[in-house]
């Protein structure tokens, strides 16, 4: 299995999820002195202020650290960064202005008379920032010098826009890479390109389609600025020209933030600045060839699960497939077909485990279900809180047990009767059903059926909707709706073990098992 960790550094530990929090947050904001702070390129200790430090004085900018080694910086720094942060920010408050190093490009000054900033802007989530003198000129204020993109990115690319919306959260400019915390980390991709607004430093992260990366630019008119830009790409961006059109027109609307740049065209149309507020982690399933849901997978899932439970920073998990046309095959029947019934109470402990896990967690699932998803493979997605589909009739979900000559036990049933309602789980469970795309999504069993390679792109909007609600009362909610049945498995967790064990190691259930097992070893030939 591979987890790839996306994240974004964002100035407040909690996202603001409605406008008022929005708002009372962009006024802190403001009253930041804007000094011009020296991180490093690749600081995994400043969630905060990197947003604010992309302009660094000459000479002072420590070289960004081999990409292998930010991830384990992060692993480590990431609980205690934001307090940090905080403890940074109130030094900064009382710090006197430092003058301006000479070669940096601290301030952002236009000539026109400063304005009180109007306090109450519209700020449209995701759409262009609208804002009191929108659209009539550039100007200046105290907080539009921490913007490094501000004024002179407007003049460059003739985009008209308004001081605060400069000081929007999703104008400035964001961080986004991957990696693999827990296994390894792949070297960044060799993309380059040059024209005449910017050019790509450096992309770190896999080139991989659907692949988060992070792009380190430089700005050209601003020797010193480098900007980083985050993405969510369903393209391959390893093709430069893909990648410099989706970075010039970032810059280019930055006012309008990331929604917007990312809408124009070569990145996915997403409201990612809400997914950018927090962490989200993609789990890619990989037990080749189909996923089968063996004893380490299944431990190793758990493990995952419970690590990124128990770090703060994340809020949602992505479960995705990384095995070409399966989601997951479910049970490894090679872990319950002529095994000793000690090994199959242990496997079937640790199913129950992640059942448990996964239909409880406190962070958001999101299921994007890149292939066929029979059996515990369903069960698997059933336990996220969303699921998105790929629109391809091969790729059929549901509960087919019946036709294995097993039966589902209760609380597989009851998740399905949870999802689907009584009367559709009472059909599909007795008669094996597997369902294509079309048929799940009339039946309730996915939420989204979308094209292939839309899959990831629509599991993050998806994401992002979830995310939009406030966690605690998004938990409650789910706690709520979820509770009795997990505690229905709970309190009878040692008998289902001994059901399941009794029942699988019969003959005949051995026997049938084989059969099964032989029939998809044939199948194949
Ligand atoms: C009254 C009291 C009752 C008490 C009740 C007690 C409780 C009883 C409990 C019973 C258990 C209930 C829970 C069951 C949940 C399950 O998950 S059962 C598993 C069901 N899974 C399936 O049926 C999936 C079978 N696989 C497929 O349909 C296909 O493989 C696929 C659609 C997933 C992929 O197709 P394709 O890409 O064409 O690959 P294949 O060529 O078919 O397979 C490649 C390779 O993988 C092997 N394989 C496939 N599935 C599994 C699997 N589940 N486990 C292990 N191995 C699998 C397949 O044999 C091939 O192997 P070789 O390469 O040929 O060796």
């Amino acid at each position: 299995m591979d987890l790839i960790h996306c994240c974004v550094r964002w100035p407040w530990k909690n996202f603001p999820t409605s406008k008022t929090s929005l708002f009372q947050k962009e006024e802190r904001l403001r009253h930041y002195n804007p000094l011009p702070l020296t991180v490093p390129a690749f600081s995994n200790r400043m969630p905060a202020q990197c947003v604010f430090s992309r302009i660094e004085g000459k000479g002072k900018r420590s070289p960004p650290p081999p990409p292998g080694g930010a991830p384990a910086k992060l692993a480590a720094a990431s609980p205690v960064a934001s307090r940090k942060w905080r403890s940074s920010a109130h030094a900064l408050r009382g710090a006197p202005r430092r003058a301006q190093t000479p070669g940096s490009v601290t301030y952002v000054q236009s000539n026109l008379p400063r304005r009180p900033v109007p306090r109450s802007p519209r700020l449209r989530p995701g759409g262009a920032a609208r804002a009191p003198g929108a659209g009539r000129t550039a100007r200046s204020h105290p907080g539009a010098a921490t913007c490094p993109f501000s004024a002179k990115m407007a003049l460059a690319s003739g985009v008209r826009f308004a001081p605060r919306a400069l000081l929007r959260p999703w104008s400035s400019p964001v961080e986004l890479f991957h990696h693999d915390r827990y296994r390894h980390h792949e070297p960044p991709a060799p993309v380059h390109y040059e024209d005449k607004h910017v050019s790509v430093v450096k992309v770190w992260g896999g080139t991989e389609p659907s692949r988060y990366f992070l792009i380190t630019a430089r700005i050209h008119k601003w020797p010193s600025g480098i900007l980083r830009l985050g993405g969510i790409n369903g393209d391959d961006i390893s093709e430069a020209p893909r990648v410099c059109p989706w970075a010039r027109r970032w810059v280019q609307t930055a006012s309008a933030g990331p929604a917007a740049a990312l809408s124009t065209g070569a990145g996915p149309s997403l409201p990612l600045f809400l997914l950018l507020a927090e962490w989200v982690a993609v789990m890619k399933l990989r037990n080749p060839p189909v996923n089968a849901l063996s004893l380490e997978l299944l431990t190793e899932l758990v493990i995952s699960l419970e690590k990124l439970e128990n770090d703060k920073t994340f809020r949602g998990i992505i479960l995705t497939s990384d095995c070409p046309r399966v989601f997951c095959a479910g049970l490894d029947l090679t872990e319950i077909c002529g095994r000793n019934p000690a090994h199959c109470a242990e496997y079937w402990k640790a199913m129950q485990e992640l059942w448990l896990r996964m239909y409880l967690s406190s962070l958001v699932l999101v299921a994007a279900i890149n292939g066929a998803c029979p059996a515990g493979g369903c069960i698997i997605a059933l336990s996220c809180d969303c699921r998105v589909l790929a629109d391809n009739p091969k790729y059929r979900i549901g509960l087919n047990e019946t036709l294995l000559g097993i039966i589902a036990p209760f609380w597989l049933k009851d998740t399905y009767v949870n999802t689907i309602g009584h009367r559709a789980s009472e059909q599909a469970l007795q008669l094996g059903s597997l369902f294509p795309p079309a048929e799940a999504l009339q039946v309730g069993l996915v939420d989204q059926v979308v094209p292939e390679d839309q899959v990831q792109s629509t599991a993050l909007s998806e994401m992002a909707r979830w995310l939009a609600v406030p966690d605690h009362a998004r938990q409650l909610t789910k706690n709520m709706m979820r509770k009795a049945t997990a505690d229905r498995l709970l309190r009878q967790r040692d008998a289902d073990t001994q059901n399941f064990v009794s029942f699988v190691c019969r003959d005949s259930i051995q026997k049938s098992l084989q059969a099964y097992l032989e029939k998809l070893r044939q199948r194949k030939g």
